[in-house]
């Protein structure tokens, strides 16, 4: 860290964008060791809620437990304190489950208080209201990550390349469907991005030249209405050389074709595949590892409880697996990514980057794509993972009494819950048997087996505790894995969570930007 930004830094760094933990500015300086750099500043909460004053996301080094968990990592764990955490994680978990050419670690910077005291009030007019309300930069972080501006084609040259980036963040929350982009078919992947476009919510943004030309910088953006989307269309005429009207439709190619060739959405989708297990059961291993009491098996009946005993008379190292891959999931959820186009010239048509030729435009582009926001998960999370999915799963069982009581005036049919079981299907019969078994359960729409994964999946509103009470009766190592609602509702119920707990933060005192001194509105 021999860099150190000061004061009189401050004026070089431009607002880029934030999320929950991170403001994020880049370099419009002329200084060549910053030239296409952006630089990460933590954040700290501005309501005090974290336990302590400290929040734990945000603290550096590992807690005693963490060690515990990442034993297997060494470089994480032989870090000392002062040496940062998430970097590791970055360099040493995620890069090589996604591959190096597509993961970019980064380097730590010594800041002083004055430049992020500076920076903040430069850029608090540019951020979200309900972002400035929420958190501040963490002036007590004496560092920032130094990270190549991911939305250029720079390389250090004072010149960038004209260059069109897109950034995916990949979550339900727009109208889209994940499953047409993790879907491989060019015709879905298209069809995900246009829905991507239409409703980029804090999900979906386009630069030009470094500069947001679609979608909310830090935050939630509105839906793509004409006006937008017109302007939009407008912008990539100085990119794309096409007839009016088809530049938006070209960039879509662009980006399908890129994700395509790249095979990333492969890669990030075996990561997020590691949580086999889902939170309700995880919470168990997580108990293990922690050596508490389980707060959730307290609370449930003898019977209820049983489900999971399993899972706690998992040994310790598979508890620890099981956490782990929960967490190295969840950040492959959570995590962003940024690709770059260029009009490819013959002076730096080198081989390093891949390259799409656009067959309409007659334009060959070099392409680059990266994942940002690789952070780890602290281990503190699964318990707050815990209670939303309860809070979801609370209201998704109010949502099933309203819709019986609708029914029961309608005639139609219930809402599906769905019960994952565990159990070993070695060969036909034993398949024959489970299905027979869980058939006699009242209440049952479908039963799907996976003798592959040695799971049963049950949709309809049967009662967990029966279908695996009956599933013992064959096997009596048969656990049950989750139950609730499925994946998919969860997050539709998951917005409205998201909805109702936004609103209350809305009724909280406002502060409006560019004043130091907070103004509380009535
Ligand atoms: O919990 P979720 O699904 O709302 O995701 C959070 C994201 O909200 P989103 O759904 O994308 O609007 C949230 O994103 P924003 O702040 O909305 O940009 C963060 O990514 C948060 O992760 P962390 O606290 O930074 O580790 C995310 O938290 P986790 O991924 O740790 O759950
Ligand atoms: N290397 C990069 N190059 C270009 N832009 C970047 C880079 N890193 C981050 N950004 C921009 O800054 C925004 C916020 O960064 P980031 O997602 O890392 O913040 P965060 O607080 O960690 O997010 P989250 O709340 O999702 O965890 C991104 O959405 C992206 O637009």
């Amino acid at each position: 860290m021999a860099l150190t930004l000061k004061e009189e830094d401050a004026a070089d760094w431009v607002y880029r964008g934030e999320g929950a933990v991170n403001l994020v500015l880049a370099y419009a300086g002329s200084s060549p060791s910053f030239i296409g750099k952006v630089i990460r500043l933590r954040k700290a909460p501005k309501n005090g809620l974290e336990s302590n004053g400290v929040s734990v996301r945000n603290s550096i080094a590992l807690t005693p437990q963490e060690r515990i968990l990442w034993k297997n990592v060494d470089q994480l764990i032989s870090s000392s304190d002062k040496e940062i955490v998430g970097q590791l994680y970055v360099e040493h978990v995620m890069k090589p489950l996604l591959g190096s050419n597509y993961v970019d670690v980064g380097m730590h910077i010594l800041v002083t208080r004055e430049f992020l005291e500076l920076v903040e009030k430069n850029v608090t007019g540019q951020r979200p209201l309900w972002r400035v309300d929420a958190a501040r930069v963490d002036t007590e972080c004496d560092f920032g990550l130094l990270i190549s501006d991911h939305s250029l084609f720079t390389h250090g040259s004072p010149r960038p390349s004209p260059c069109i980036s897109v950034e995916i963040k990949i979550s339900r929350l727009s109208e889209y469907n994940p499953l047409d982009l993790f879907s491989g078919s060019k015709e879905r992947i298209q069809k995900a991005i246009k829905g991507l476009l239409i409703t980029p919510q804090n999900n979906f943004r386009v630069f030009l030249n470094g500069s947001l030309i679609l979608g909310g910088l830090g935050g939630v953006a509105k839906n793509t209405d004409v006006c937008i989307a017109k302007k939009f269309e407008d912008e990539l005429k100085s990119f794309i050389e096409v007839d009016d009207g088809l530049c938006t439709e070209n960039l879509l190619t662009l980006v399908t074709e890129a994700l395509q060739k790249s095979g990333v959405l492969d890669k990030l989708l075996d990561v997020q595949k590691l949580d086999s297990i889902d939170i309700e059961g995880v919470i168990h291993a997580y108990y293990n590892i922690t050596s508490e009491q389980c707060m959730v098996c307290k609370e449930l009946s003898e019977e209820q409880a049983k489900i999971y005993a399993s899972l706690h008379s998992a040994s310790f190292d598979e508890s620890l697996r099981i956490v782990k891959d929960y967490l190295i999931a969840a950040t492959a959820k959570d995590c962003s990514l940024m690709l770059c186009f260029r009009p490819r010239n013959e002076e730096d048509s080198g081989l390093v980057y891949n390259n799409i030729y656009l067959e309409s435009t007659k334009q060959a582009f070099d392409f680059k794509v990266y994942f940002i926001d690789l952070d780890l998960k602290r281990l503190s999370k699964v318990r707050d993972y815990y209670e939303l999915d309860k809070k979801i799963v609370s209201r998704y069982r109010q949502k099933i009494k309203l819709d019986r009581g609708r029914n029961e005036v309608t005639g139609l049919e219930a809402c599906n819950g769905k019960t994952v079981v565990s159990v070993e299907l070695r060969c036909s019969k034993c398949k024959r048997k489970v299905m027979k078994l869980i058939a006699t359960v009242a209440g049952i729409n479908s039963i799907v087996l996976d003798p592959d994964k040695n799971t049963v999946t049950v949709v309809g509103e049967a009662d967990p505790v029966r279908i695996i009470k009956n599933v013992r009766k064959f096997r009596k190592s048969a656990t049950i894995v989750s139950f609730g609602s499925s994946k998919e509702e969860k997050k539709e119920h998951k917005k409205d969570v998201r909805k109702e707990e936004k609103k209350k933060e809305e009724k909280r005192d406002v502060m409006l930007p560019c004043l130091l001194d907070p103004i509380k509105i009535c």
